[in-house]
């Protein structure tokens, strides 16, 4: 059974049709991208698979249980975690304090162990910051732990924001164009870095980009979007030869 199962899913904003009839399905461990045009729906997508936005009709399912209708938290307890295209950190925190954030949404002790300071509290703070360690040094980051998320350079926050998804443990991740604002090496470093976890963590991994070397470097399979419709799907190979695809990033040059 495919992990994520996304069924004539349709979103209109008043009279525009943002996304219409869109058909996507992950198997467990693919790494794939959505990618289309400005204004495609791409984000619109990541929306509703995330309880953002409830689809006008259609259905999404998570292991054969649909998600819509759900709230956000409640899509994140099911195993699905998302960055953003524009970084969500609590800048104002530390780079630690961002990842024990996130490890708290999933902490095993309740309000009253936390209030009573009971054994598992001490416990369940000492693993939060184990994992939360480890977590940084998997993204390069634990010689940062003390720093202030909004010192960090760019590049590095965008690390910290899929840091901070991986938290919540996800089995489905999808990254908002992660590679947005980063130089060619970070892209490069970032691209090693995504096929890393896929395989570490058993995941399953939906990217929108822009980065056309990012896309077709790191995706074994795309799905391209176009006035809110699928209009190819398929190996880097395939989708790079396609000639719907062509036309619709020429003509997106073109105007
Ligand atoms: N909350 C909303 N209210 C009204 N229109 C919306 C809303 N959210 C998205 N849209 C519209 O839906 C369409 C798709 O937008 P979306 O942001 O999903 O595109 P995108 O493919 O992610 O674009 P980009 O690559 O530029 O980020 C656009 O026309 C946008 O204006």
């Amino acid at each position: 059974m495919a992990l994520l199962s996304v069924n004539e899913l349709s979103i209109s904003f008043g009279g525009l049709k943002a996304v219409t009839n869109l058909n996507l399905e992950l198997n467990k461990n693919d790494l794939a991208g959505l990618i289309g045009p400005n204004g495609a729906g791409k984000t619109t997508v990541f929306n509703m698979l995330t309880g953002v936005y409830l689809p006008t009709s259609g259905d999404i399912k998570l292991d054969g249980k649909s998600l819509v209708g759900l709230k956000p938290y409640q899509i994140n307890h099911r195993g699905v975690a998302r960055t953003f295209q524009n970084i969500r950190l609590f800048g104002d925190l530390t780079v630690l304090d961002n990842l024990r954030i996130a490890y708290h949404s999933h902490a095993k002790y309740g309000l009253l162990g936390a209030i009573c300071r009971l054994p598992g509290f001490y416990t369940g703070e000492k693993e939060i910051y184990e994992k939360s360690m480890d977590l940084l040094k998997i993204f390069k980051l634990d010689h940062k732990y003390d720093e202030l998320a909004n010192n960090l350079p760019y590049g590095e926050q965008r690390r910290l924001e899929i840091a901070r998804a991986m938290a919540t443990q996800p089995r489905l991740l999808l990254l908002d164009e992660p590679a947005a604002g980063m130089n060619p090496q970070e892209t490069r470093e970032l691209m090693e870095m995504i096929h890393w976890i896929r395989d570490r963590f058993d995941l399953t991994i939906l990217l929108i980009e822009h980065d056309m070397s990012l896309v077709m470097g790191v995706c074994e399979k795309i799905y391209v979007l176009d006035y809110g419709q699928i209009i190819a799907m398929g190996t880097p190979e395939e989708i790079k030869n396609n000639r719907r695809v062509i036309e619709a990033y020429l003509g997106e040059e073109a105007s």
